[in-house]
């Protein structure tokens, strides 16, 4: 984000807890705060000192399984942080925020295209946080003239440069990478879901797409003529099912041994693909990359942070 940002022109400073940020990940010309969301007196003092006009609000606790066993900190985090920052700049006279928001607030709607008017039914904590915090921010906005924009991510993949590689291994990519590299087969779970090839199907995008799609967000709220609340898939609208993706990353990797049919993961929707319409009509942003471009630029940066070079052993 501060790259696609300060790349376009825009003036950027970063508030981060670095409970998981990398400060070397930043451009040597963003200044970085380090401290809390929830910090009001610390937020009112950097909105200040920077003459910060717009908000990009991406701090977040986002590990599902983890807001099933710890609910009341992600609603105390994720939505009662959000209340504290929104106070805030309001306060402080911003009237532009952009909201990140998940597919997760829609749960698992049986629909080929999800529009942002299908039924949002969250099936976990995190995505009633999520669904919450969208509330709060329209809200918020309402009540303050604050222009606001919410962005429903669908599955984030890639890398935009090896350096900002996600080190995680929480999603189907790195997942599959790891059990490369440990020499083992990769794992799909379920492949008796009513779907094509019987595996789940989803719409994976470029997080450097993405990156892009707040910019576009944070222009169209600089337009003179900005109001309201809009909010907005963040998607392809390309299903792509496990098994493709599994044979793609086979392909990149070089490494094309059969992947291993486990059981249903609990909870996974068969089907997850975003209408896209309304990023292109509204924000003038469409994606522009694809899934085999996700695949080889999070290979790239897997390999610059684990050492791996070409196909790992057999
Ligand atoms: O080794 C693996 C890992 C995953 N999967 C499958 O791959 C698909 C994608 O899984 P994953 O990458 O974990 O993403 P989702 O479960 O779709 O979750 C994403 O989408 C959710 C709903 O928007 C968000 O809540 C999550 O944060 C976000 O990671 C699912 O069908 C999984 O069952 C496998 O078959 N094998």
């Amino acid at each position: 984000m501060a790259r696609a940002m300060t790349g376009a022109g825009e003036r950027v400073v970063v508030l981060d807890d670095l409970s998981a940020g990398v400060p070397a990940r930043l451009p040597a010309d963003v200044p970085l705060v380090e401290g809390s969301s929830l910090d009001a007196g610390l937020l009112e003092h950097v909105l200040g000192e920077h003459a910060v006009t717009g908000v990009v609000h991406l701090a977040a606790h986002k590990q599902v399984a983890e807001s099933v066993a710890r609910p009341t900190r992600y609603y105390r985090e994720n939505v009662g942080g959000l209340a504290t920052l929104l106070e805030t700049v309001a306060a402080a006279g911003v009237r532009r925020f952009v909201f990140s928001s998940s597919a997760a607030v829609y749960g698992n709607p049986d629909v080929d295209l999800i529009t942002e008017n299908t039924p949002c039914a969250p099936v976990n904590p995190y995505g009633e946080t999520k669904l919450a915090g969208e509330w709060l921010v329209r809200a918020a906005g309402r009540a303050h003239g604050m222009a606001t924009v919410c962005l429903r991510y669908f599955n984030v993949a890639g890398a935009a440069e090896p350096a900002l590689a996600d080190t995680g291994v929480f999603n189907i990519v790195p997942m599959v990478f790891d059990r490369l590299t440990r020499n083992e087969a990769p794992r799909i779970f379920g492949d008796d879901y009513p779907t094509p090839d019987g595996t789940c199907v989803r719409d994976y995008i470029h997080v450097a797409d993405l990156a892009e799609a707040h910019l576009a967000a944070a222009r169209r709220l600089s337009a003179p003529d900005a109001a309201g609340d809009l909010t907005v898939n963040i998607g392809r609208g390309e299903g792509v099912s496990v098994r493709e993706l599994v044979t793609l990353i086979g392909e990149v990797t070089g490494d094309t041994r059969a992947a291993l049919v486990e059981g249903r993961r609990p909870g996974d929707a068969p089907r997850a693909v975003a209408s896209a319409a309304l990023a292109a009509s509204e924000l003038g942003w469409t994606a522009r990359r694809g899934v085999r471009e996700m695949v080889e630029s999070a290979w790239r940066g897997w390999s610059a942070h684990h050492g791996a070079t070409s196909a790992p052993a057999r």
